[in-house]
């Protein structure tokens, strides 16, 4: 009853109709990026209810975050055995469940732990809300994604169109770093990334920006060097406690929040993620990166884009191999695993 009359008020405050809000899971609740988005989501008006999963630690995150003078509800759920109750019912599941890099390794050598974890917590998507929009944030995402969309194949209820790589942290930095540069406000920058995300499959395309820049071709050339590696700049600069939390649980919220719009009926919600597509600019990649165009249903088209500038077409030629073998990792460890 009193859960009811929340409703309503929610409803009212919201401006909604009388579904105020969505449900929506973050699985490794507990983590570095698992908290901060946590709490940007129970900051969210589109968010009803915050489900948090992780293995341990989710009952002191609810805690403190139910205190926060917000209509979202929050639970807590940890373990395996809970992993159902958790999803039920969810219309949006985001998953940053999964182990950090340390200096010096790569995002591919997380593969052999995260692999697994990304692939059951797929299969639990598959049994409890398989109609929800899916967000992996997990490392290596070029072969996570993959992995996922095996499970859900397997599983019987795989939509690519809702099945997501969460590449936005890319965005967001390739934003701050040209806006910067040419003296833009990173807020109103935006440039498209394309490709994977790791080391150089990840293609920003400087020639494409929102508003244009006049940048050298010197500065181009550096600019997506430092956007290529920025995810290495904050592991070494962290030495060793982790990868990139804060500026990721910002990156995450932001397409958490574009899914959201997009399912409660806002029009022209775009937003670059990593999805199986079939489009000329992929190139025979059935994984890629672009700005996709999100609807109730998930991905309804793609945004258009103009050719790649010769540059570009050389770092997608240097690159397309090695994309092409993490998709092919991916897809084959999610066909052989024990479900
Ligand atoms: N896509 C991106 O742009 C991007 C950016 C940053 C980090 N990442 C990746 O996100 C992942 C998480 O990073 P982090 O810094 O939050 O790590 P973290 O170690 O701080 O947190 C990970 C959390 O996942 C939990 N976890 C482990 N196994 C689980 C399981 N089976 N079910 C549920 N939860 C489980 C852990 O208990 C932990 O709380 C890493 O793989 C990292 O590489 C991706
Ligand atoms: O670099 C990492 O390992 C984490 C993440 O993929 C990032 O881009 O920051």
């Amino acid at each position: 009853m009193a859960e009811s009359r929340l409703a309503k008020l929610a409803a009212h405050l919201t401006g909604r109709g009388s579904k105020a809000g969505f449900r929506v899971a973050v699985l490794g609740a507990s983590g570095g990026i698992g908290q901060p988005l946590s709490l940007l989501l129970k900051k969210t008006s589109l968010v009803r209810e915050l489900h948090l999963y992780d293995v341990k630690g989710t009952k002191g995150v609810m805690a403190d975050l139910s205190h926060i003078n917000t209509l979202t509800t929050v639970r807590s759920f940890e373990g395996n055995a809970e992993l159902g109750a958790c999803l039920k019912g969810c219309d949006l599941v985001v998953i940053p469940a999964g182990v950090p890099r340390k200096p010096g390794m790569t995002r591919d050598d997380l593969f052999k732990i995260n692999a697994s974890i990304v692939a059951s917590l797929a299969a639990g998507v598959a049994d409890s809300c398989p109609e929800a929009f899916v967000a992996i944030i997990s490392n290596p995402v070029n072969s996570t994604v993959p992995i996922a969309a095996e499970v859900l194949k397997r599983k019987g209820c795989y939509n690519p169109a809702r099945l997501f790589g969460v590449t936005s942290l890319d965005v967001v930095r390739a934003n701050t770093f040209v806006g910067e540069a040419s003296g833009t406000s990173p807020e109103r920058m935006n440039v498209p990334v394309i490709g994977g995300h790791s080391g150089n499959t990840i293609l920003p395309l400087l020639s494409q920006t929102t508003p244009r820049n006049s940048l050298p071709e010197d500065k181009v050339r550096a600019l997506t060097n430092r956007i290529q590696n920025a995810g290495t700049e904050v592991v070494e600069a962290k030495a060793g406690t982790g990868s990139a939390t804060l500026s990721m649980a910002a990156a995450a919220h932001r397409f958490a929040e574009s899914c959201l719009r997009a399912m409660n009926g806002e029009s022209g919600v775009v937003e670059c993620a990593y999805v199986e597509n079939k489009e000329p600019l992929s190139q025979g990649l059935p994984f890629f990166a672009l700005p996709v165009r999100l609807n109730k249903s998930g991905v309804s088209g793609f945004a258009p884009l103009a050719a790649l500038s010769p540059y570009e077409a050389q770092l997608f030629d240097s690159m397309k191999g090695a994309l092409a073998g993490n998709i092919k990792k991916g897809q084959e460890f999610g066909r052989s695993f024990n479900l």
